[in-house]
Parts: structure tokens; C-alpha cells; sequence
């Protein structure tokens, strides 16, 4: 549905220029919800300015629906009113001297192709009851909280069924409460239009939550592009890793590699661990074990084959906590339960689940 290849964007600054995007490329199929998910200045936003049309590419295509909206080769550039998409960004970006049917009617009666004037108000009313605000049509715009103002919006986005939804963090400028809520909202929303989704966010909670397809970026690249659960199970690199959920790295040398299992002492003769790896490395190599906070047990008491650490400090969390223990420079993180009676000083056993770490040459 969209197909996006060889995207690259230089932007003038006061002391040059700047590649923001080195080449893109994806595809999202019909009905898909794929998510740019990277640090702030990665380039996230200016892939989907470029999609939307609101940026120029100076290299690559961009097709929508089969249809060429932009081509930097055979210079084709559709401006974004004749694109087919529906936009929504973090600033609500709803008139605030209209009300809310006329802010949801606005895209009907000014884009083309024009909507019959005795159609407008069944369009406008079925994507309010969309967003659950049909008895909200005559409320001026500027008596909403943010949340009605982003349904509101969502609903503007939607009226024409466009065939592509791109969202810009649409939900950062609300409260963490209810951006939960507006993060199941508008999957169900999403879902039951079946429109196809470019979403972009910085935050990895909603990236993993909404996604089919999650694509880190780094750097104006994707660097890996996966199902949530692959991306966050098989990082490709550190960076991804790290920027996906939290993760602990224990450097170590290599002392045996058979059969698909490389046997690895970690530094500080903390402990050897037996980690599955499909690189082949030599003995004596210096490596990174990286295992998720989820895959390790705290124990108070000694545990074969556990490495043991000083308890820092316990950090509440509600359902759970996150114990954070000192080994040497390192500072690892675990889940434990709220109950364990751990205390800041408390020796404490690490153990691994060797068949969850993930090794990357150091
Ligand atoms: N109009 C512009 N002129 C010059 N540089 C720009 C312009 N727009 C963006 N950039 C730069 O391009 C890079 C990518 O910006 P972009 O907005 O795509 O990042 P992002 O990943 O969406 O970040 P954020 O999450 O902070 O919005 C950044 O370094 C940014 O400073």
C-alpha cells in the first residue's frame, strides 16, 4: 500500500547542509500500522513529512495506493491536498474559531474530489460517532480537554477514508493516563477502519503495544525493521537493544565455541555463561552478553552458576519493582517482586537465562 525506496533529504543549515535521512526504505502493506520508532533528531518526522508531502525528498519514490506521489528521478512531486492521507500531528492543530463539526467537515468541503453538500453532514457524523463525540457537533472548539481536541482531530483525519493514516506522536501531548487509554482507543479505531497506519513515536511502550511492524531508527536509517516481539527479542545492534526496553550488558571473552553455543567468562570472573550465538567467534574475542531485565532471577541466597552483586537500590514500580545491584562498573536491573526484602547493601545472586542473552561481538 505504501511503498517507500532510496528516501534521502538533505536540509540547509547556517553552517552547511544536513542529511537527515541516508536512504529509506519500506513497505507497508493494506490495513498495516507500521511505526518509526527512534531517538529525538533520528529522522522520523521528516520520513513522514516526505510521505505526507509536506517535505521535498532529494532522492527516492514514494507511492501511495499504487499511485507515484513522489519520484525525485523523474521529478514527480504530488502536493499533499491530493494525496490521499489523512494527517494527525502532537499539536491538535483543530481551529479554534470553528466548532467541531465544522473543524471535521473542513477537509470535505475544501479538498478534492468536492463531497455533495447534502452528503457533508452524514460524513461528518459518522466520523465523529467514530471517535465517540457525535454529541459534542456544536461545541466550539476551544471547550474540549486535549483528549476530545485529538479525537476531534482524529476524526477530521478519517472523514474523508483516506486510505492512509500518518500519525505524528499523536498522543504526547496528553497526560500519561489517558494516553494509555487514547493508545487502545485508537487501535480499536485504527482496526475498525482498517486503514493503513504510518505511526511515529519516540516512545517504545506504544511502538510495541500498536505495531505490526516496528522500524528503528538511527542516524537517518532504519536499523532494524521487525515484528515487536523479534525486534525486542533479536536486536540486531547495542543501540537497539538499549533503545528498546532496557538492557543489561556484561562484557566477557570468548573461552569456547561448539555447536551453536559459545561459552563466554565474564569479566571480573563473575561467572561463565553458555549463550546460544550464530556468529563464529574466536577464543580470547571480546564480547557483550545482553540479557533483558525480564530474564534473570534475584535471589537472596547463593544460586549455582548466579553472579553475585550488591543490591543498590529497589525502585518501586507498582505491580513490580526494579532492583538495581552493583557488579564492579556495572549496574544491572531485574524484576522482582514488590514483596522481596531486599535492602540497599544486601548481596544478592543474579541468575541468567543463558538461552535468553543475546551475544554481539564487543
Ligand atoms: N527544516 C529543517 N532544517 C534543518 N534541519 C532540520 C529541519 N527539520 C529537521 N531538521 C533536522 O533533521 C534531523 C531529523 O529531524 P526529524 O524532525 O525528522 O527528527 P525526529 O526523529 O522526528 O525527532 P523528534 O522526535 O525530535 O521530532 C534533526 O537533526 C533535525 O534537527
Amino acid at each position: 500500500m505504501l511503498t517507500v525506496r532510496g528516501l534521502t533529504k538533505t536540509y540547509a543549515t547556517a553552517d552547511g547542509s544536513f542529511q537527515a535521512l541516508k536512504g529509506i526504505d519500506f513497505d507497508v502493506p493494506q490495513g498495516g500500522f507500521y511505526t518509526l520508532l527512534g531517538e529525538s533528531g533520528c529522522g522520523k518526522s521528516t520520513t513522514l513529512r516526505c510521505v505526507a508531502g509536506l517535505e521535498e525528498p532529494d532522492g527516492g519514490s514514494i507511492s501511495i495506493g499504487g499511485h507515484v506521489v513522489a519520484d525525485v528521478e523523474r521529478g514527480a512531486h504530488v502536493p499533499t491536498f491530493e494525496r490521499d492521507i489523512g494527517l494527525v500531528f502532537q499539536s491538535y492543530a483543530i481551529w479554534p474559531h470553528m466548532d467541531v463539526f465544522a473543524n471535521v467537515a473542513y477537509p470535505l468541503r475544501v479538498q478534492r474530489p468536492r463531497v455533495a453538500a447534502a452528503d457533508i453532514k452524514a460524513r461528518v457524523m459518522d466520523a465523529l460517532r467514530l471517535v465517540g463525540m457525535e454529541s459534542y457537533a456544536t461545541r466550539p472548539a476551544t471547550k474540549l480537554s486535549g483528549g476530545q481536541q485529538q479525537r476531534v482531530a482524529f476524526a477530521r483525519a478519517l472523514v474523508r477514508r483516506p486510505k492512509l493514516l500518518l500519525l505524528d506522536e499523536p498522543l504526547s501531548n496528553l497526560d500519561a493516563k489517558l494516553r494509555e487509554q487514547m493508545r487502545f482507543e485508537l487501535q480499536e479505531l485504527i482496526a475498525r477502519t482498517g486503514v493503513t497506519t504510518l505511526y511515529v513515536t519516540h516512545d517504545q511502550s506504544e511502538a510495541l503495544a500498536m505495531s505490526d511492524t516496528v522500524a528503528v531508527m538511527s542516524a537517518g536509517r532504519i536499523v532494524q525493521s521487525g515484528a515487536p516481539r523479534e525486534v525486542y527479542g533479536r536486536p540486531v545492534d547495542r543501540t537497539v537493544a538499549n533503545f528498546l526496553g532496557s538492557a543489561n550488558i556484561l562484557r566477557g571473552k570468548v573461552v569456547d565455541a561448539q555447536g551453536g553455543l559459545t561459552e563466554v567468562a565474564l569479566d571480573g570472573g563473575a561467572s561463565t555463561v553458555q549463550v546460544p550465538s550464530r556468529a563464529v567467534l574466536s577464543r580470547g574475542a571480546p564480547v557483550d552478553v545482553i540479557f533483558r531485565p525480564e530474564d534473570a532471577t534475584t535471589h537472596l541466597d547463593p544460586v549455582d552458576g548466579a553472579i553475585e552483586c550488591a543490591v543498590e537500590r529497589i525502585v518501586f514500580q507498582g505491580g513490580m519493582s526494579e532492583c538495581q545491584l552493583r557488579l564492579g562498573p556495572v549496574l544491572l536491573r531485574t524484576v522482582v517482586h514488590p514483596v522481596m526484602g531486599a535492602r540497599p547493601g544486601d548481596r544478592a545472586w543474579v541468575a541468567i537465562q543463558p538461552e535468553r542473552c543475546i551475544l554481539f561481538a564487543a
